[in-house]
């Protein structure tokens, strides 16, 4: 059973089209557009017949009432009502939303449910609706047109949120920036993400990968959570530092940890024995590292990242100083680490369910020429490349985009008051049925160049975000994904069994709840 039928939560929940605006009864938006909703991309793609479809992964999109604690946070009392009054005259209406309980809000829900806790949103209150968490007020904006127009960001009224949220850990790197400093930066730093120097990082990534992977037991049950983070550690610190796994890497990567595992900390005090005084202390510790190690990198003319943007921005192009170098590497460190760990995991949870599509995948890499695949060689592998997109969409690794409104704005016609958090939530979008044919349904085609199913909207599927902030890494990042998909695919088999389904929970980002336990087999030919 599922929230979409029962409790407070479920009230309006009338589906909205293809811009995000509910056409539902609650006055947020509604009726504006009210035609029915157009899904081009799903045109002559029904799907198999008599697909299951609509069964399909359900705890991504939808609330599941099964559990105790479920059905009884789809009791919790909404209590409804607006923002902040709109100024007088101006014609903008206020932001719908919920409060919740006192102070917790709605904050277990947004940590247990995540884009299907913000789907509800959409559905009850239209694309621009606030809800409580944690003694906070937060705007959610959903659908492609709400969506595009914080991260457009015309009128300049919105910047980075992300520091309000998960603390200093960012500080310094491109996305705790805003323009003209952001812009400054990010356009020094875009040689060393461009094709000619990614080449390097990446083919570093696939040998360490095929070298970890080698290590992971066959023939037992182990879980693959943990696995694929330390995975995603040894094969990051040669990349990216030009620092061997053993033993510095280790050390460094265990630091980067520290500071992402912060980022949802709940006592923000720097008292010893909390993760957050343990962030601060292992970002102290890196920043010095990584201040020492730039000269070395500047000199040793490697390929690694660090050596690459230490040539390309070090004080002969007079450009970053030794601490702002240190500061993009760390925020590097910390950015590639977990989205990939999240799409990895994914990528590697729906192949162990769709074993037809393991086997696709498998056929397509064992066909390559051996050895750690090129960027070129990566490139051809088009079967993994719809699957990692797919497994992206159902689970995106980073589902919101935070942003703070600078100054008093409005979004579809909603008043935002300056100093207002917003989530931008893409993730949501990717979920939307007015813009993906059975969103719930792993279908990797809907990526195949006869459906194209995400060019429907530029902000259908965008889980590296869009505007001024969008992933400067994400060529970096699907190579790397690909890499490892592939050295899996190569050497052994997985499948989970029937019935299987990962609780996926949205604390930090995105990971099931029970590490996701698996048994390895070796591939047969
Ligand atoms: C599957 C992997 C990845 C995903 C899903 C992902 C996702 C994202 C998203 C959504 C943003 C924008 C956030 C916002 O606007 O609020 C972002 C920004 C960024 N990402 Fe990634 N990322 C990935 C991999 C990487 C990798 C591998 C690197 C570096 C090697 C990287 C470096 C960055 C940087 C530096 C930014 C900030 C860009 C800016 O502010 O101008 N990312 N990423």
């Amino acid at each position: 059973m599922t929230a979409g039928a029962h409790g407070p939560l479920a009230e309006n929940t009338g589906p909205v089209d293809n811009t995000g605006h509910s056409r539902g009864s609650n006055g947020a938006g509604p009726d504006k557009n009210p035609g029915p909703a157009k899904n081009p991309g799903s045109a002559g793609n029904p799907g198999p017949a008599g697909s299951p479809g609509l069964a399909e992964n359900p705890g991504l999109v939808d609330v599941d009432t099964t559990h105790w604690l479920d059905a009884a946070l789809q009791r919790v009392p909404l209590r409804t009502g607006p923002l902040a009054p709109p100024p007088p005259g101006s014609g903008l209406e206020p932001v719908p939303g919920d409060k919740g309980l006192p102070f917790l809000g709605l904050g277990v829900h947004t940590l247990r449910y995540g884009p299907a806790f913000q789907l509800q949103l959409l559905r009850r209150h239209g694309p621009v609706s606030w809800w409580q968490a944690f003694g906070r007020r937060i705007v959610a904006v959903s659908g492609p047109d709400a969506v595009q127009a914080v991260l457009v960001n015309k009128d300049k009224a919105f910047a980075t949120g992300w520091p309000a949220v998960i603390g200093p850990w960012f500080d310094g790197g491109l996305l705790a920036m805003d323009a003209p400093a952001h812009l400054a930066d990010r356009r020094v730093m875009q040689t060393a993400y461009g094709e000619e120097a990614i080449a390097g990082y990446v083919l570093r990534m696939a040998e360490d990968a095929e070298a970890a992977l080698a290590r992971w037991p066959l023939g037992r049950a182990f879980t693959a959570v943990p696995a694929i983070r330390e995975l995603s550690s040894e094969v990051t610190p040669r990349a990216i530092l030009g620092v061997a796994y053993e033993p510095a890497g280790r050390r460094i990567m265990r630091a980067v940890e520290e500071c992402i595992h912060a980022e949802t900390a709940a006592v923000r005090l720097r008292i010893p024995g909390t993760s957050w005084y343990r962030a601060h202390r292992a970002r102290r510790l890196l920043l010095a590292g990584l201040t020492r190690a730039v000269p070395a990198a500047r000199e040793r003319a490697g390929d690694d990242f660090l050596s690459v943007l230490s040539r390309i921005g070090g004080p002969d192009g007079d450009r970053f100083s030794t601490r702002q170098l240190a500061e993009h590497a760390l925020f590097t460190l910390i950015a590639s680490h977990d989205t990939t760990v999240v799409a990895t995991l994914a990528s590697f949870y729906f192949l162990g369910r769709n074993p037809e599509w393991q086997a696709r995948a498998r056929a397509q890499s064992l066909a390559r020429p051996g050895g750690p695949p090129t960027v070129e060689a990566l490139g051809g592998l088009d079967v993994l490349e719809r699957v990692v997109k797919e497994s992206m969409r159902l689970v995106s690794p980073s589902p919101i985009n935070m942003r703070v409104a600078v100054k008093d704005t409005e979004v579809l016609g909603h008043f935002i008051p300056a100093g207002q958090l917003v989530s931008v939530c893409t993730g949501v979008n990717q979920l939307m049925p007015e813009l993906w044919h059975e969103p719930q349904r792993f279908d990797p085609d809907r990526f195949a160049p006869d459906r194209n199913e995400d060019r429907v909207h530029r902000l259908a599927w965008a889980p590296f975000g869009s505007g001024a902030h969008k992933c400067i890494g994400l060529h970096v990042g699907m190579l790397k994904v690909k890499a490892t998909l592939d050295a899996m695919v190569r050497r052994f088999h997985w499948e989970f069994p029937a019935g299987y389904e990962a609780a996926w929970r949205f604390s930090s980002l995105p990971a099931p709840s029970d590490g996701m336990p698996v048994v390895l087999t070796p591939r047969t030919p």
